[in-house]
């Protein structure tokens, strides 16, 4: 099944009356459990495309169907709700409430989801929450607050958070951005590992690296998607430097 269908996605920004035509009929196929990445030149339309796919923008035209419902037409409140028990979002600055610890981050959206009912979920709420720290390896970190950890950690705490309330897809931007070489790595160890328990992933980043882990690789460059590399799903056995070598080639084509 396809997780998202894209067709003719427009969006133009107006400022001071001067029209930028920023993604210019894209049309994008995602399958449910694909890992997909975009890349492409600073200012391409990378991020604008991640924001209008998920309703944090407005498109300007064309369609996104997410799992069968289409959402250029929703309405804010429900386009809003849609996000936040459907999608999670990592990004580059990790958006954390400096006042609450770790654990509270985490458990913060799955309160929000609740809002309105009673409070008997929120056992199942910590559950999950306790089983997604010792998944990503943060558990004894959850009491501390959000200055009191590391990048790499704060970034597996937002993972937790963008996984509590068992979204259908994840939206990452640069989300290994603000990371040194080895948080990097054990961020996309965590991103691999929850996309092969079937978790649908799209990602805007700079980082060759980071893109040779993923199963597919759009080149967006003027608002529209110029090619795109099919590496397959990766998997442990795989040697890396080989991806990197094939993905580096196909960018070097594309002038990047
Ligand atoms: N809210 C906005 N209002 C007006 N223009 C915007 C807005 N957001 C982005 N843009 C413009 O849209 C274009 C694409 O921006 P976008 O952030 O999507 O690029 P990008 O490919 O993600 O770039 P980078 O790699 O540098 O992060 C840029 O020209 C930018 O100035």
């Amino acid at each position: 099944m396809e997780a998202l269908n894209i067709t003719n996605l427009c969006k133009t920004y107006v400022v001071n009356k001067r029209s930028n035509n920023v993604l210019r009929n894209v049309n994008l196929k995602i399958e449910q459990g694909e890992m997909v990445a975009v890349m492409g030149p600073s200012g391409s339309g990378k991020t604008t495309l991640l924001y209008t796919i998920s309703g944090m923008d407005r498109a300007t035209a064309g369609s996104v169907d997410f799992f069968g419902r289409e959402l250029t037409d929703m309405k804010g409140n429900e386009m809003s709700d849609l996000r936040l028990r459907e999608m999670g979002f990592v990004f580059q600055q990790m958006y954390m409430l400096k006042n609450l610890s770790i654990y509270d981050n985490i458990v913060l959206p799955a309160y929000q989801a609740q809002a309105g009912h009673h409070k008997a979920g929120r056992a199942d709420i910590c559950e999950r929450a306790v089983m997604l720290m010792k998944k990503l390896g943060i558990s004894e970190v959850s009491e501390n607050a959000v200055n009191e950890v590391s990048g790499g950690q704060l970034q597996r705490a937002c993972i937790c958070r963008s996984l509590i309330n068992q979204p259908k897809i994840i939206f990452a931007d640069e989300p290994t951005g603000a990371l040194n070489k080895q948080s990097s790595g054990e961020v996309m160890d965590e991103l691999n590992r929850i996309n092969h328990e079937g978790m649908s992933i799209l990602l805007v980043t700079h980082d060759m690296k980071v893109a040779s882990r993923c199963e597919r690789v759009l080149y967006i460059e003027d608002g529209t998607i110029r090619d795109e590399f099919a590496l397959g799903k990766w998997d442990i056995t795989q040697d890396m430097r080989v991806r990197e070598r094939n993905l580096n080639d196909w960018l070097i084509k594309l002038g990047w």
